[in-house]
């Protein structure tokens, strides 16, 4: 690792960073269409190269945003995405260092991405944090569906409209859910700004409530060929969500009730939203996948375990152990009132992995300590822990960067 140096980018280095990121990945260069969106979203001060002989290699970066934690606090994030390593350089601690780099500079509390293979980073402190399942409903197709129970209304937005009206939804919702991530400016010019551009043929449908717009759907239709002869439509969900799980049930409704299609898909959907539970007949909606959503990377572990509540029990202390930044290393009393270090001996141990999979409340302690990701050393203290970090609703981030 001793030939390269990493450091964060100029501007006008972002382009062959992305386009290294992309060959990575065994994708073609960026065009100059696509790049007019694509580069809005990372600042270049946040982007971190590392290089050799004057030629970058590898990059990893990040833009700012900020994440709900259970309770209802609201932390910074650094949103990591486009992690690639030149291929003719990879395995020697080149993405380690970007890693490091990163970590260590950004300054925010909490760092999360999305893992194209689950191997890679849990040896940098990351866990999975939310968890969402990709569904498949029979559309009713003319048949009885449940009208919408509430007073809302749906209407189809122009096509002109959806990138200035679904940011203005999605801030309107907020982040209600431990998980929900902000979508800065940049992260709508690249993902629905930019599909607009392709000419994809998106949809939106906005759920109005007694308040206003409260939620949203973008979706397009797909054609799937189920034989030689036979074609079917289905509408594929891309983005979907609502002040509340009645909203979001609504805006299902309205999906399944289309004419012409006969399946609904939508993928990462929070493991709270059941949809079998709505439709005449529950054999009809199929969860194809449970997918890791958002890994999670606590980097000030002490700001973030103090900034969420905790269920009502005695408290317990959690001894974590963080290899890439030792200053987190330590004991933790938690518990209802706060969470402090202390010196008193710990009742649970884990590595920092391990507490990123707790923190939002996706998995248990009991669970993690039955499948040896964290270790009891005060037998009650488990119980205690489950009560503890339990949350009302799963976590789940619905924003793919
Ligand atoms: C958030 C995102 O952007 S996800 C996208 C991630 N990028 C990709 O998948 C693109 C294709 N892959 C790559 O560009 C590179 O292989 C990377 C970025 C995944 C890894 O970069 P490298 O510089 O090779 O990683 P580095 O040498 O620092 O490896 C560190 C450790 O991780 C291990 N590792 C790295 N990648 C992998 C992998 N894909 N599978 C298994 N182990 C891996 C290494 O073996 C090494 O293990 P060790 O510490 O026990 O020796």
């Amino acid at each position: 690792m001793s030939d390269y140096r990493i450091r964060v980018l100029d501007e006008d280095e972002k382009r062959a960073a992305q386009d290294l990121f992309l060959g990575s990945l065994h994708a073609a260069p960026v065009t100059d269409e696509m790049w007019e969106y694509s580069s809005a979203g990372y600042p270049a001060e946040r982007c971190f190269g590392a290089f050799r002989e004057g030629r970058i290699v590898g990059s990893a970066q990040s833009f700012a945003a900020t994440m709900a934690v259970p309770g209802g606090a609201v932390l910074p994030l650094a949103a990591v995405s486009r992690v690639g390593v030149r291929a003719d350089h990879t395995r020697r601690g080149v993405m380690t260092e970007l890693m490091r780099a990163q970590l260590r500079e950004l300054g925010e509390p909490l760092a999360s991405l999305h893992a194209t293979e689950p191997v890679i980073y849990g040896r940098f402190g990351y866990g999975v944090a939310c968890r969402g399942r990709t569904v498949e409903v029979e559309a009713t197709r003319g048949r009885a569906v449940p009208p919408l129970p509430g007073d809302g209304e749906i209407r189809l937005l122009e096509t002109d409209e959806l990138a200035v009206e679904l940011p203005k939804i999605y801030e309107r919702i907020g982040l209600h859910r431990p998980g929900m991530m902000s979508r800065p400016r940049g992260w709508w010019r690249m993902v629905v700004e930019r599909r607009l551009a392709q000419k994809d043929h998106l949809v939106a449908a906005v759920h109005s409530g007694p308040d206003g717009d409260d939620g949203f759907a973008l979706y397009e239709a797909t054609t799937v060929n189920i034989s030689p002869d036979q074609r079917e439509r289905r509408l594929d969900v891309h983005d979907m969500h609502g002040a509340s799980l009645g909203v979001v049930l609504d805006l299902w409704r309205f999906l399944l009730g289309a004419d012409l299609v006969r399946w609904v898909r939508a993928w990462g959907r929070p493991l709270d939203e059941h949809v079998e539970l709505i439709v005449p007949n529950r054999g009809d909606c199929r969860t194809i996948e449970l997918t890791d959503e958002t890994w999670l990377r606590l980097v000030d572990v002490p700001t973030a375990l103090a900034a969420r509540t905790y269920g009502p029990a005695r408290p317990v202390v959690v001894e974590v152990h963080d290899r890439f930044l030792p200053e987190n290393s330590g004991r933790y009393r938690v518990g209802p009132d706060g969470v402090r270090r202390t010196d008193a001996s710990a009742d649970l141990e884990l590595p920092v992995d391990s507490l990123a999979m707790l923190y939002l409340g996706d998995i248990s302690a009991s669970a993690l300590a039955a499948t040896g990701r964290l270790t009891v050393r005060e037998a009650s203290a488990l119980t205690r822990a489950d009560r503890l970090f339990t949350t009302d609703r799963p976590p789940n981030s619905g924003t793919f960067f």
